[in-house]
């Protein structure tokens, strides 16, 4: 109770990522096995603004959803998503892209690409309201609030696959931490490069601008393709793709 969500005048529960859903990501483990289950953040999937939309959204295979992340610290670590991996599409070896626009607050975006059971390449974005980021095929992505307000954020999505958790949970969370002294490497990764810090920017190709609701897609929702078939986008992932 208290955590619905108003979205054009529909009210909306959560599902609730509680802190012992993250026991296996969390920094700081003695502090962990001390701590009470508490709420950690609001995850309202599939929102619309009404039935057209649903039904536009859902024909093109995508889901909007919204992510509420109040300000916590893990002892020592800023409060983060569990973190995930998506899923190859059937027949490519290109795995599903996803797109956060942060709404309210500030987010630190951490991407990680892994190949063959190595960390290749590990991208953070700085994201304030309005911003874009977009996470390419092959990247594990988890979300930071280092901040004392309260983050809201959306995603689009395609609606058909269900995250991979275990990379990550395996390692004991990304490939680095972001603890109150900065970022530290996770010591569970054999070998983690440096962190390339990228700007929140515009994707053209795709009519996708900062500061725009994305929400509006649904109008021309054929342009999100991009997140149903990567494959067929090299005018987005063309560069990503080659890193
Ligand atoms: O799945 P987690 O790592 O906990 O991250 C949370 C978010 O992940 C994805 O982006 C989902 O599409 C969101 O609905 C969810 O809120």
């Amino acid at each position: 109770m208290g955590n619905e969500l108003e979205f054009y005048g529909k009210t909306h529960s959560p599902d609730i990522r509680m802190l012992h859903d993250m026991d296996e990501v969390v920094h700081d483990q003695a502090w962990l096995r001390s701590q009470d289950n508490i709420e950690l953040y609001y995850m309202y999937r599939d929102l619309s603004a009404n039935g057209d939309d649903h039904k536009k959204i859902v024909d093109n295979r995508l889901r909007y959803d919204i992510t509420i992340i109040p300000p916590a610290m893990l002892s020592d670590e800023y409060v983060k998503t569990a973190g995930h991996y998506h899923p190859a599409v059937e027949g490519h070896n290109l795995s599903y892209a996803e797109l956060y626009q942060v709404l309210e607050g500030k987010a630190t975006y951490l991407l990680q690409k892994a190949e063959h059971g190595k960390i290749v390449d590990v991208i953070v974005y700085e994201a304030t309201a309005g911003d874009l980021v977009l996470v390419p095929p092959g990247y594990g992505h988890i979300t930071i609030n280092k901040t004392q307000e309260t983050l809201k954020m959306a995603n689009w999505v395609c609606r058909d696959f269900s995250s991979l958790y275990d990379p990550i949970k395996k390692l004991s969370g990304g490939a680095y931490y972001l603890l109150k002294d900065g970022f530290v490497k996770n010591p569970e990764y054999l070998s983690v490069p440096g962190i390339r810090y990228e700007e929140p920017h515009d994707y053209p190709e795709a009519g996708l601008f900062c500061g725009t609701d994305m929400y509006v897609m649904v109008k021309e929702i054929e342009k999100l393709d991009f997140l149903v078939h990567p494959q067929d986008h090299p005018e987005i992932f063309g560069q990503v793709i080659s890193v």
